[in-house]
């Protein structure tokens, strides 16, 4: 039996009073490559909002990487996200500076200070996404899957246990899209856990992987073909 990674039982999932998605039970073991799938307004980002401490755990109880989200505290969330690797569709790269600020700007955030080891860090992240000559690149001067490979970097700085993933091929051509899963698929392949929102059937088709539906308020595992 693996290491759990993530742990969810009874979990309601609210967007202010709002029910989005209700009676969540589930759990992602270390290791896994997990989809999230569902239609527009199922309610994905919003579960994935709930993992990351965007939105408060109300109701049910969650475990994820060593945090305890229904007791989770406004001031553990930088600690918690520390843990975790976020990936987002728009890719969210800082636009005044280059790749190499970028990712020291997040070094600097969350408390490295050794400029060699900081160095050494991007260095070693830009070359996991297949980008170590791109460092003095700024965001626009990038394609729309180069900046997805600078923000899965980024979101490698500070070894995650768990990337979470919101539709990361959602802005990206089918071509590209290919590329940065298989980046996606590598970093999977060195041990890391993945779940990945995503509306790419294609994707899903290539690269099959146990997969998780949003549907009707619940939250629940699908087998592949009746994805
Ligand atoms: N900030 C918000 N405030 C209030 N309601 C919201 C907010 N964001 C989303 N919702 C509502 O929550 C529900 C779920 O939305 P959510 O964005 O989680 O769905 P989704 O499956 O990620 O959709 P998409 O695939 O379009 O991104 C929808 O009914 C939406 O209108």
């Amino acid at each position: 039996m693996g290491e759990s990674i993530l742990r969810l039982k009874d979990v309601a999932v609210f967007q202010g009073e709002n029910l989005v998605l209700n009676d969540i039970s589930l759990e992602i073991k270390k290791g896994e490559f997990v989809y999230l799938i569902g239609k527009t307004g199922s309610g994905k980002s919003s579960f994935m909002k709930t993992l990351y401490g965007d939105l408060p755990l109300k109701q049910g109880s969650g475990h994820i990487v060593d945090f305890d989200l229904t007791t989770l505290k406004e001031k553990e969330i930088p600690y918690l996200r520390r843990k975790l690797g976020v990936v987002f569709q728009d890719f969210k790269l800082l636009p005044d500076r280059n790749v190499n600020n970028n990712l020291l700007f997040v070094l600097k955030a969350t408390g490295w200070k050794d400029p060699s080891e900081m160095n050494a860090k991007i260095e070693d992240v830009l070359d996991k996404v297949g980008m170590k000559t791109k460092g003095f690149k700024f965001p626009h001067e990038l394609s729309g899957g180069e900046q997805q490979r600078i923000a899965i970097a980024r979101a490698l700085l500070n070894d995650p246990d768990l990337i979470l993933a919101d539709e990361p091929t959602g802005n990206l051509d089918p071509q590209t899209s290919v590329e940065v899963m298989k980046v996606l698929q590598d970093i999977n392949k060195t041990g890391r856990t993945i779940l990945m929102a995503t509306h790419d059937y294609a994707l899903i088709l290539k690269y099959p992987s146990k997969t998780l539906k949003c549907d009707g308020n619940k939250v629940f595992e699908v087998i592949q073909r009746a994805v």
